[in-house]
């Protein structure tokens, strides 16, 4: 089996960009460790704090975010870095020619049931024209990322990562603690009948949405025998997607604050958009390409259609008037 190092090489990364990829993979395996170890080492449940987006922080994310945080902020490569669990941006090291934003836990609502969980991150270039700690470092759109992956806390620890080629598949091999490629090329087929959606929201829906569910999902022969799937933890269902292909969605819907939905642009949509094109998928938001949109704040949410290309054509087809 293939290490990660000699696969990122062979794919041209560059050395700096390489050593700041084991950087996260370190914290990664850290956090994974800290998680198997549940109560054990007393990191499940929550604290009293809520971060930027009014979310009560588990304990997990704030043991998570700071982990990374560190480590990163100890690699003298990274000029700047932003997260879920950070109100603002971080600056780093003067000059470094990267930036990072991470969801350091993902799933958080599943921590406590020993749910599916994972890690988001992206890594951009730094930008010389606005100060290293101004949100305008993130400002970038999606199609700019140098590399985009997640860690998945399963039964086996999972990185599924893109450098810009191939979304690859590797696994944490816990005999020797490092990441061994098992899957060259994931490939999401362009059809299916498998949908991941959070149904008791329909009520918040836009009718065009409730439209697709109920002429498209519920009546159409074409989507008979289909099965619906609920991860709670966006990157357990993109995992998933890219396994054996499917639609994940999270509308726009009426509830105060979810009039994007409730899936971040800078450190879920992009990264995941970029992990599905790379993997012959498609990710839209409100029928757009995510990872043609502009950013314009730091914890920006997108409505997020993401998934097998025929199924994301239907929906855009039914909803984007
Ligand atoms: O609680 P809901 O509405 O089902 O939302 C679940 C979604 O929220 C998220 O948990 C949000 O991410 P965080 O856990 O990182 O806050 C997604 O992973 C998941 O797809
Ligand atoms: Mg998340
Ligand atoms: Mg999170």
């Amino acid at each position: 089996m293939k290490r990660l190092v000699p696969v990122l090489k062979k794919d041209n990364v560059n050395l700096e960009l390489i050593m700041l990829i084991r950087t996260i993979l370190a914290a990664s395996k850290e956090i994974a460790f800290r998680v198997s170890q549940g109560d054990l080492a007393g990191v499940l449940g929550s604290t009293l704090d809520e971060n930027i987006q009014g979310e009560v922080q588990k304990k997990l994310d704030v043991l998570s975010n700071q982990l990374l945080k560190d480590m990163l902020l100890d690699d003298d490569s990274v000029r700047a870095i932003a997260s879920e669990e950070e109100d603002f941006v971080v600056a780093g090291h003067k000059g470094a020619p990267y930036i990072v934003a991470f969801d350091p836990l993902d799933g958080s609502s599943n921590v406590d049931i020993n749910g599916q969980i994972g890690t988001i991150f992206t890594i951009y270039a730094a930008r010389d024209d606005v100060a290293d700690d101004s949100e305008l470092q993130f400002a970038q759109q999606g199609k700019d990322q140098l590399c985009a992956g997640y860690v998945l806390y399963g039964a086996s620890t999972l990185l599924v990562m893109t450098t810009g080629g191939p979304t690859r598949c590797f696994t944490l091999d816990l005999t020797h603690g490092g990441y061994l490629l098992t899957e060259s090329e994931c490939e999401i087929p362009v059809e299916t009948k498998e949908f991941a959606v959070n149904i008791a929201n329909y009520r918040y829906w836009s009718e065009h949405t409730k439209t697709y569910f109920n002429d498209v999902l519920y009546a159409s022969e074409d989507y008979a025998g289909s099965s619906m799937r609920w991860n709670a933890a966006m990157v357990g269902d993109m995992h998933r997607i890219i396994s054996r292909g499917g639609l994940f969605l999270y509308p726009e819907d009426s509830r105060p604050g979810n009039q994007n939905g409730k899936i971040r642009l800078l450190y879920e949509a992009n990264p995941l958009a970029m992990l599905a094109e790379n993997a012959g998928g498609k990710a839209t938001a409100a029928g757009k390409r995510i990872l043609d949109i502009q950013p314009s704040s730091l914890h920006q949410r997108v409505p997020v259609t993401l998934g097998s290309v025929k199924q994301v054509d239907e929906f855009n087809k039914v909803t984007v008037k």
